[in-house]
């Protein structure tokens, strides 16, 4: 049975959580996300400890946003990890996303257009006007011209970016939550089941996983799920 395109986000205060819960949903996800708490607290030795003996993919989600020169740094520091995938904010331009493209050959850049947890009236508040759609869309355009293998977008606007930018993207979809789940601090979200149905290539989900009472087992009844909407 091939595992679920889900990556499961480990943010978690500590190491020994972080890595109970790659051991407990690797069986069934291909993907862990190691994301700022983790990075920040441990450094790079956080990598080999969460992918483990599994050989799961490690998704490094360090958000780069700052200048050009600074951004390839940074990429180039993290490359030597060999993480899948890498995250950028697309709204850091054109040449700040070309030059983490070319600082990590060997890793997928992944540029988030719109955070999920914005809602269309936060959006406004900083100066991004009208539908959100229209906003990720013009940021996906942007980040795939600039070399971008990857865009982080709601589940709500993945069948818009698709049709931009064609099947070869992957698309990644957080902001996900099962049906009847909290959506906590997240404003644009829908279900696993729809994500996959309107294009998305990988669903970062966290919570709904890792506060369960056995995340292995959330992770298993949402692996099923997928394969049910793939399955038709
Ligand atoms: O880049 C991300 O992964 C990301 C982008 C985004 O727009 N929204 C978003 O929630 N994320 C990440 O996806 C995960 C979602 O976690 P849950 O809300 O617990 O499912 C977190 O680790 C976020 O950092």
């Amino acid at each position: 049975m091939t595992s679920a395109p889900i990556a499961v986000a480990l943010d978690a205060p500590d190491l020994e959580t972080a890595a109970r819960w790659a051991a407990l949903v690797t069986p069934h996800v291909s993907t862990v996300k190691v994301g700022l708490e983790l990075y920040l607290r441990y450094g790079p030795d956080v990598i080999a400890s969460v992918r483990g003996a599994t050989g799961v993919q490690v998704f490094l989600d360090l958000k780069l946003h700052d200048i050009p020169n600074t951004v390839s740094g940074a990429a180039r520091a993290v490359a030597r990890l060999k993480p899948a995938i890498l995250t950028v904010h697309a709204a850091g331009g054109r040449t700040m996303i070309q030059a983490a493209v070319d600082a990590a050959p060997h890793t997928r850049i992944a540029a988030v257009t719109a955070l999920t947890s914005l809602s269309e009236a936060d959006l406004e508040r900083i100066g991004v006007r009208g539908p959100a759609g229209d906003a990720v869309r013009r940021l996906a355009v942007e980040a795939v011209g600039a070399g971008a293998q990857a865009l982080v977008c709601s589940p709500r606007e993945v069948a818009a970016v698709r049709a931009e930018v064609g099947p070869e993207i992957m698309l990644i979809t957080p902001g996900v939550r099962p049906p009847g789940a909290a959506a906590q601090d997240q404003a644009r979200v829908a279900t696993p089941e729809r994500a996959v149905a309107d294009g998305a290539d990988l669903l970062v989900i966290g919570r709904p996983i890792t506060g369960a009472a056995d995340p292995g087992a959330a992770a298993a009844a949402i692996a099923a799920t997928l394969r049910r909407v793939v399955s038709g």
